[in-house]
Parts: structure tokens; C-alpha cells; sequence
């Protein structure tokens, strides 16, 4: 369970967060749904405790991320816009190298990474150097990455852009299989395709703040609109950044 209560975050004159508040549970995909600016990465940064926030509290399982950040990341996953990945490493080299970082070793290793390579249909990309991948490739390995150590908690910011067709429903059932493990996934994106077909919750965010938390179906009730893009757009008051 991951928890947030008026949480806030200043960048100097910045007010990136200004008051947020939620609750994702285990074993369901909460969406973070919100216009371009609205504090959805930096939300996810202050989760992980890669940043500290000014005011507010935040739990992961009942530990602070601010307080004990390196026992909160050994049972999260997390997926940001910087893969970094190493181009002269093959996928198996860098999620070997990754999975040994986590106290994964041998065969037990071998094994899991060629279980995430078929989960996420990226056998063919296995065993080459990372240098020329594209933008789908560079995402699914730095997925694979992600999930290697069977994170409790997996925090992903949009994680389907760049990827085709097959790869996105590769990642769906990806994501559904974690679901049914009891894993806490908290997904920001701007695709409501994805929203309705895959998320049981929704935290919406505008302009630093939580506009409304529910079920896809909740927000659409409360709202009175029967369609999710359009509940999204009434609730925040712009259509900028979803992808229908
Ligand atoms: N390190 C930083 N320094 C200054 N301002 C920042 C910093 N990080 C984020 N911000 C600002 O905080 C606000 C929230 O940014 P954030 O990246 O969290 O938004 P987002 O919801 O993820 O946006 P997007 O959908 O465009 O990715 C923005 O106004 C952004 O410019």
C-alpha cells in the first residue's frame, strides 16, 4: 500500500505540489492521470525518495521514503525518461549486472531474466549490445530492468510510449500478472485507451493538487459523463496531454 497526504513540493518560485493526497492498494493498477506540468514525475520522484518534500507525509508499506529511502527501493521498481542503459552491455549483461546489484545470482538469475524477456516479447534484443536499440527496445529492456527483482511496488511514468502494438499488450498482460502477484503498480500516463482497459483506480492531479481519486467508472458516476476522456477533461478543466 502506498499512501500520500498532502504532500508538497517547491522547485524555487515552483510549486510543483502543492497539497496531494491518495491511496494505491495491492493488487490493483492505480493511473495518474494529468496535464502536462501537473507534478505526476515529480510525485513518483518524492515516492522513491529521490526528492524530499517540503510538507506532507508519504508511506510505502508503512516505511517513509524520506526516512529509509534504500529499504523502500529494494522492494520498488521504478521507471523514469532516463533508461540508462549501457550501449556496449547486452540485455542480458546489463539485467544480469542489474539483478546482481539486487543480491540476485546464477542460475536462479539466468532463469528470471529469460522469464522477464518472454513476459515482455524481447527475446529477439536478448543477447545484443544496447548501442542503436530504438526507443521501444531501450524502454523494454529498461522495463525488464524494473521488474527483475519482483518488486513489491513499481512505480512507472508512461511507460507504453514509444512501443508498438504487440509490445503494449505485451506489457499489459505484464502488468496484469503483477496485479494478480498483489503488487502495487502506479502508472502515469496520458493514454485513457490504457486507463479504462487496464486500471482499477484512478489518482487525477492538476496543477499540483488531487482533483479526484476513484475507479474509472467512479469518476465517470460523479462527474455525470459517460466517457472517461471527457470526466478527465471536466475535472481539470483542459484537454491538454491525453492521447486518446
Ligand atoms: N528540478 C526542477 N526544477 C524546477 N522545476 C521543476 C523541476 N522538476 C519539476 N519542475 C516543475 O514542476 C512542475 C511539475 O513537473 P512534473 O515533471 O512533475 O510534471 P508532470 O506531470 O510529470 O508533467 P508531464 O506530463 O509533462 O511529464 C512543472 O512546472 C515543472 O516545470
Amino acid at each position: 500500500m502506498i499512501e500520500a497526504k498532502e504532500v508538497r513540493k517547491q522547485f524555487g518560485a515552483v510549486q510543483a505540489l502543492g497539497g496531494v493526497s491518495f491511496q494505491a492498494r495491492d493488487g490493483h493498477i492505480t493511473a495518474l492521470l494529468g496535464p502536462n506540468g501537473a507534478g505526476k514525475t515529480t510525485l513518483l520522484r518524492l515516492l522513491v525518495g529521490l526528492l524530499k518534500r517540503d510538507h506532507g507525509s508519504i508511506s510505502i508499506d508503512g516505511i517513509d521514503p524520506a526516512v529509509d529511502p534504500m529499504a523502500v527501493r529494494k522492494n520498488m521498481g521504478l521507471l523514469t525518461d532516463q533508461f540508462g542503459l549501457y550501449d556496449r552491455l547486452s540485455t542480458r549483461e546489463y539485467l544480469a549486472y542489474f539483478g546482481e546489484l539486487n543480491g540476485m545470482a546464477g542460475p536462479s538469475l539466468q532463469a528470471r531474466i529469460d522469464e522477464v524477456a518472454d513476459l515482455l516479447a524481447m527475446n529477439d534484443i536478448l543477447e545484443r549490445r544496447a548501442k542503436g536499440f530504438s526507443q521501444g527496445q531501450r524502454i523494454k529492456v529498461a522495463l525488464a530492468r524494473t521488474l527483475l527483482h519482483r518488486p513489491r511496488h513499481l512505480l512507472l511514468d508512461e511507460p507504453s510510449r514509444g512501443l508498438d502494438v504487440m509490445s503494449t499488450r505485451a506489457l499489459r498482460s505484464a502488468l496484469g500478472a503483477l496485479r494478480q502477484d498483489g503488487c502495487c503498480v502506479i502508472m502515469a500516463t496520458h493514454v485513457m485507451q490504457e486507463v479504462t482497459h487496464l486500471c482499477d483506480d484512478v489518482i487525477v492531479i492538476a496543477r499540483g493538487q488531487t482533483v479526484a481519486q476513484g475507479s474509472p467508472q467512479q469518476l465517470c458516476e460523479r462527474t455525470g459523463i459517460a466517457s472517461l476522456e471527457d470526466a478527465f477533461v471536466s475535472l481539470v478543466g483542459t484537454e491538454e496531454g491525453i492521447v486518446a
